[in-house]
């Protein structure tokens, strides 16, 4: 599929609306999603799974884009849930999900998300260390109740990806070592301590992956990790990471070309443990929603370095779009009524946070851009609104769903009024 589409007149549609009109109708800076785009992505893991003979589950990785609004499309493609916090959890319970079909993961799970986990019946909690697993034995056993989980490892495997979102190698924060034996313990541990029920292993190996090989070894890796502990896993869950489109520099793989990989990884390998083949859960969550996000602009203000290069502002930055700075992430940008046209420009797209790192792309080839020109940012969709702030104190953005030429908000735009609404006056 093209990176975006565009209609007769050649403007960029998203979601069969005119992304000018979007702009008009919900004001600028704006997050919006083709709908289809997303439920195209989840039946993708669907349908790659379909002709393997393997049990399977796909949850939609929620840290990349959680909102009420997006867990109910997730429902309604049978997609389940994996969830990081007391706020995700919060609102799956707000968008009406099957708690059931929800995980829990997270390296320091607060008492209280533990209980919240209790208490909304949320299906498998991810283990993460033993201080999370002796006081989520106690409070389960409390109540009376046992808790399905899994065990988070640390398979020592380094995916190439930035260094942040790597999370596989054996220095990390993540879950149980497996070369020092502390996996080994643990799966010895879990078996035995009342109100767990441990029905498999979980590794994620990082972000934005473009290989099949990491997860051909994590999975061999998980595997010789239980046949070692003499315990046969009901579940194998390899986490998320598939790599998606940003700029031509990404060469993302089709969804079927990872579960073509991974699934005969496991099942050779539990044929050569003589074990049992185990359900494969997945993780994704950029691939879900990446692709399908774009954030609009208007433009403002334009600087030209004389010899060096030509700053054009927009109204929003790094406070909706964090990933330029903290990752050197790269993105597309367009003008959102002629896409296509002649581009004679080569702008430098600044935010208008103070901070000379707020660019959100560098030199890019552009049609002639003018104030009030709405631009458009592709592949917004994932740890854009999730990761926002409120730096400098500017609102977040509103996020709208546009799907067969409707479009509708989710998310409503913060106004300078909700900043100050929590602010309380010190008698000094
Ligand atoms: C445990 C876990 N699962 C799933 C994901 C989703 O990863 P991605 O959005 O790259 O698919 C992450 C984030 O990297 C993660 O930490
Ligand atoms: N937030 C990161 C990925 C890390 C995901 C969580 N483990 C990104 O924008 O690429």
């Amino acid at each position: 599929m093209s990176a975006y589409q565009t209609n007769d007149q050649g403007e960029l549609m998203i979601g069969g609306v005119p992304a000018t009109q979007l702009a008009q109708q919900y004001g600028t800076p704006l997050y919006v999603y083709d709908v289809s785009r997303i439920r195209e992505a989840i039946q993708s893991y669907k349908q790659a799974f379909a002709t393997q003979a393997i049990n399977y589950s796909a949850s939609y990785a929620a840290k990349a884009f959680a909102t009420v609004a997006m867990f109910q499309v997730a429902a309604s493609e049978g997609a389940h849930l994996d969830l990081v916090s007391g706020g995700e959890i919060t609102t799956a319970l707000k968008a009406g999900f099957n708690m059931q079909h929800t995980s829990f993961n997270g390296n320091n799970k607060t008492d209280e998300e533990l209980q919240l986990a209790l208490d909304s019946g949320l299906g498998t909690i991810i283990v993460d260390n033993d201080y999370e697993l002796e006081r989520l034995s106690r409070f389960a056993s409390d109540r009376g109740a046992t808790q399905d989980i899994l065990l988070r490892v640390t398979p020592g495997i380094s995916a190439h990806t930035h260094a942040y979102i790597m999370t596989g190698q054996a220095d990390s924060k993540f879950g149980y070592d497996v070369a020092s034996g502390q996996a080994l313990a643990a799966i010895a541990k879990a078996q035995q301590l009342p109100g767990i029920n441990l029905r498999g292993i979980h590794a994620h190996i990082g972000s934005q992956i473009f290989e099949v090989a990491g997860y051909v070894a994590e999975a061999q890796k998980l595997v010789a990790l239980a046949a070692e502990a003499h315990y046969q896993p009901e579940i194998i869950d390899l986490g998320g990471g598939f790599g998606i489109r940003y700029t031509d520099d990404d060469k993302p793989l089709p969804t079927t070309t990872f579960i073509d990989a991974l699934t005969p990884a496991i099942q050779e390998a539990c044929a050569a443990a003589n074990m049992t083949v185990p359900d494969i859960w997945l993780e994704p969550g950029r691939s879900i929603v990446g692709p399908a996000g774009y954030t609009l602009y208007t433009a403002g203000s334009r600087k030209v370095v004389p010899g060096i290069r030509t700053y054009q502002s927009i109204d929003g930055g790094m406070g909706d779009n964090i990933r330029p700075a903290l990752y050197q992430a790269k993105y597309d940008v367009l003008l959102a009524s002629q896409p296509d046209a002649p581009k004679s420009e080569t702008l430098t797209i600044a935010g208008k946070n103070c901070e000379s790192g707020d660019i959100i792309a560098k030199d890019v080839a552009l049609p002639p851009v003018h104030p009030g020109d709405t631009l458009a940012v592709l592949a917004t969709g994932a740890y854009g609104y999730s990761m926002a702030s409120l730096y400098n104190r500017n609102p977040r953005p509103a996020v709208v769903f546009a799907e067969n030429g409707k479009s509708s908000v989710v998310v409503r735009r913060e106004t300078w009024q909700d900043l100050v609404d929590h602010d309380l006056d010190y008698d000094a």
